[in-house]
């Protein structure tokens, strides 16, 4: 079925058979005024960094905030729940996909470097990796350890993503945020509470709009580059780039590397149908080929029960495992 839906006065839900309206899926909604499509049963797993997940029952591409507003409150309209998406390069989704309005990011797009200020604004949307060598070409030093990280602005705010000693905290000046209701917050790095690896956005309503880092311009652009370069290469000496993963499966415990206990547990190369612990780096679990949700969810919970086995210490994943999964 296809219906225009106007949410022109805040509140107000306008509802019209259209038709006509949206050629561009079997079923799926366009919301009136705006060229925007929230499209039923759309497979995730290309958006993701492992390649595996199942449908979401709704998912909608959003360009801009008044985009976002009105799919979060056709979402609250129907009772339905929401799950934001940037590169998907930190997400398990269950093969049986995910219930409710699944909002990817990709689409919010823009890149402001304030040279007075020394202040680069993106969008939630925006690579990080091409943010960093964008400024690398800049002459701005300060986003060289984000080559590697192949997520998105939003994701990297939510994640406090980082490598080689730095991260997202250190730099974040602040970011925009859109509570589920629809209220617009300016949040500082303080506000998020960060700690490694995590920020007080997780498991929570709020949506990343845009954030922006505080870099240092007027280097000398080659080395900026050089030093950009000698990050992606180290990370390339020592992770498993060749095949799709997570990155990082489990945060390090503060005793020992995650990828020292799983190797001293003997795990790399253990296999659950094609999901890997890799040979390069234990703390990786690749996707071999053909690898579903659940190959990698019980290869998760297997490195887990074997690391607490030796080392009586329960990992804890760092990857986001959503949707329905069964424990063995
Ligand atoms: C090969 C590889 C290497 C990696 N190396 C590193 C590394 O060195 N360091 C590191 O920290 N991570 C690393 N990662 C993990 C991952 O890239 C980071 O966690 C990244 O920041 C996730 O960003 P994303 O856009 O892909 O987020 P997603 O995976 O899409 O989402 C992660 C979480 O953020 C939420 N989210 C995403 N966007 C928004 C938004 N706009 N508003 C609100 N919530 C949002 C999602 O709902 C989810 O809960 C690596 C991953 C891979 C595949
Ligand atoms: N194992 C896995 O599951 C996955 C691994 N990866 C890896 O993660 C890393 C990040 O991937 P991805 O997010 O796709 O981004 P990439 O690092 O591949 O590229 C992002 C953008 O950065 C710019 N760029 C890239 N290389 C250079 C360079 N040498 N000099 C100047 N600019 C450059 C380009 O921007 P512009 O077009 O504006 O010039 C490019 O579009 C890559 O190393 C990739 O191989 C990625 C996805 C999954
Ligand atoms: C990839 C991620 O982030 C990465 C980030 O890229 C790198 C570089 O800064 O440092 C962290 O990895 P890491 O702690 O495993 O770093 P590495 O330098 O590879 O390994 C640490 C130590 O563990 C040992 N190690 C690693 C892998 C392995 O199979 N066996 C092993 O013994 C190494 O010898 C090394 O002494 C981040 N991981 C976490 C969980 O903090 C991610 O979060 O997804």
């Amino acid at each position: 079925m296809v219906m225009t839906l106007s949410y022109d006065s805040p509140g107000q839900v306008n509802r019209q058979s259209a038709p006509d309206s949206c050629q561009a899926a079997p079923s799926c909604i366009a919301l009136l005024g705006r060229d925007c499509l929230i499209q039923s049963k759309v497979s995730l797993a290309s958006f993701t960094s492992y390649r595996v997940g199942g449908p979401a029952e709704w998912y909608v591409a959003p360009k801009n905030l008044d985009e976002i507003q009105a799919c979060l409150q056709w979402a609250a309209e129907l009772g339905l729940s929401t799950t934001l998406l940037g590169g998907g390069s930190n997400l398990l989704i269950s093969d049986q996909g995910l219930s409710g309005l699944v909002i990817g990011t990709r689409a919010l797009r823009h890149i402001h470097f304030d040279l007075a200020t020394g202040r680069l604004s993106a969008a939630a949307g925006e690579s990080l990796p091409r943010l960093a060598w964008k400024a690398a070409r800049l002459g701005w030093q300060g986003l060289e350890w984000a080559v590697g990280i192949p997520g998105t602005v939003g994701g990297a705010v939510v994640m406090n993503a980082g490598a080689h000693g730095s991260c997202t905290a250190d730099i974040l000046v602040q970011a925009d945020i859109l509570s589920r209701f629809g209220r617009l917050e300016v949040l500082t790095a303080k506000d998020l509470d960060y700690r490694y690896r995590t920020s007080n956005l997780q498991n929570s309503d709020r949506v990343v709009l845009q954030a922006t880092f505080e870099l240092k311009p007027g280097a000398d652009p080659a080395k900026v580059l050089a030093d950009t370069a000698e990050q992606l290469q180290k990370r390339r000496n020592s992770q498993p780039y060749h095949l799709p993963s997570c990155g990082s499966v489990f945060r390090n415990p503060g005793s020992q590397p995650a990828g020292w206990l799983i190797e001293q547990a003997g795990l790399k190369g253990y296999q659950i149908g094609g999901a890997q612990v890799a040979e390069r780096h234990a703390n990786f679990i690749l996707n071999c080929g053909g690898a579903t949700a659940t190959d990698i969810f019980q290869l998760i919970r297997h490195v887990q029960q074997q690391v607490e086995q030796r080392w009586s210490y329960l990992l804890e994943p760092e990857v986001r495992i959503i949707g329905e999964f069964q424990q063995s």
